[in-house]
């Protein structure tokens, strides 16, 4: 498990980080949101020892990160560091062997990755002759090279197509289910709720919400929408704050089981749930608030 406690970090005057803290489980997918300048860079590069904090740690497996540890991460830094005049293949194996790869480790490892990211046929090509998309593929392949027991990533899939967003999606799905945390930053909202199982929402360098997705919906849950087929306009009869769209009632601080009594007394019932936000709307609502 990694965590990432307390941190306090400031740029002269601009206080970057006011205290904080998220953690990843093994097998764990979060992610990282907030705003533009809210402090998600700075965060990721302190935990990869980029950068140093003021103040705070960062945790691995119950002790203190040493660079040991950090050498078996992987990362994909928000300043993309390819050399564009190697070519893909040798390009990825180097990262390998900086992690500490023999080079038929290394070697072996970037052609599985490479293939497994379309981008065989680009083995032998200069990285500088591939398309921003494409490089960020490579990026991705550097960062998953020597195997890394934990995958820090800033926007790795910004600017990528919805092809590539898969690709790199799976990519790191896999790396979870194989039992690495996997920490990624993301304006992309709509894959932060497809791809995490946690969510860490970040606004002026505090933690303004985090948690499972599925609790954050849950506990955002508040109106209840029932779709009825009847002749009869029902808004008056349910208790509660109600709005009518055609067949479905909207209903805020009603009492669901007599709302139901009253719609099936009424005529059929056809839907009975409460409408869960999106990941976007959980945002937008926590750093509004
Ligand atoms: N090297 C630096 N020198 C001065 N200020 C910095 C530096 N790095 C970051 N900051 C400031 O710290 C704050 C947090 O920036 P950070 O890059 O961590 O945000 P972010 O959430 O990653 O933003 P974005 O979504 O735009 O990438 C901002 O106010 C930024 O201007």
């Amino acid at each position: 498990m990694l965590e990432i406690k307390d941190l306090h970090k400031r740029f002269g005057d601009t206080v970057a980080l006011d205290g904080v803290s998220l953690s990843a489980e093994a097998g764990e997918v979060v992610g990282f949101v907030g705003a533009n300048g809210a402090g998600k860079t700075t965060t990721m590069r302190i935990a990869m020892g980029v950068l140093a904090a003021d103040s705070g740690q960062i945790v691995y497996d119950g002790a203190p990160l040493g660079v040991e540890q950090r050498r078996r991460f992987g990362y994909m830094p928000s300043e993309r560091g390819l050399y564009p005049k190697m070519k893909t293949g040798e390009q990825v194996a180097y990262f390998g062997e900086l992690h500490g790869m023999t080079k038929a480790e290394a070697k072996r490892s970037a052609a599985e990755l490479l293939e497994q990211l379309s981008l065989t046929e680009r083995i032998g090509d200069f990285v500088q002759d591939l398309s921003l998309g494409n490089q960020q593929r490579v990026q991705l392949a550097v960062s998953l090279v020597h195997d890394p027991e934990v995958l820090i990533l800033d926007e790795p899939f910004s600017g990528l197509d919805p092809i590539a967003v898969d690709v790199m999606g799976t990519a790191l799905r896999d790396r979870a289910a194989a039992g690495a945390p996997v920490i990624f930053s993301s304006h992309q909202l709509d894959l932060i709720e497809r791809l995490c199982d946690s969510v860490v929402i970040i606004g002026n360098g505090r933690i303004i919400a985090s948690g499972p997705v599925d609790e954050l919906k849950a506990k955002e849950v508040k109106q209840l929408r029932i779709s009825v087929e009847t002749g009869e306009d029902l808004t008056a009869r349910f208790s509660g704050t109600v709005t009518r769209d055609g067949d479905d009632y909207l209903i805020e601080d009603g009492d669901d089981q007599e709302a139901l009594r009253i719609a099936a007394a009424a005529g059929r019932v056809t839907r009975f749930a409460y409408d869960q936000p999106t990941i976007a709307e959980i945002f937008r609502e926590a750093v509004t608030r």
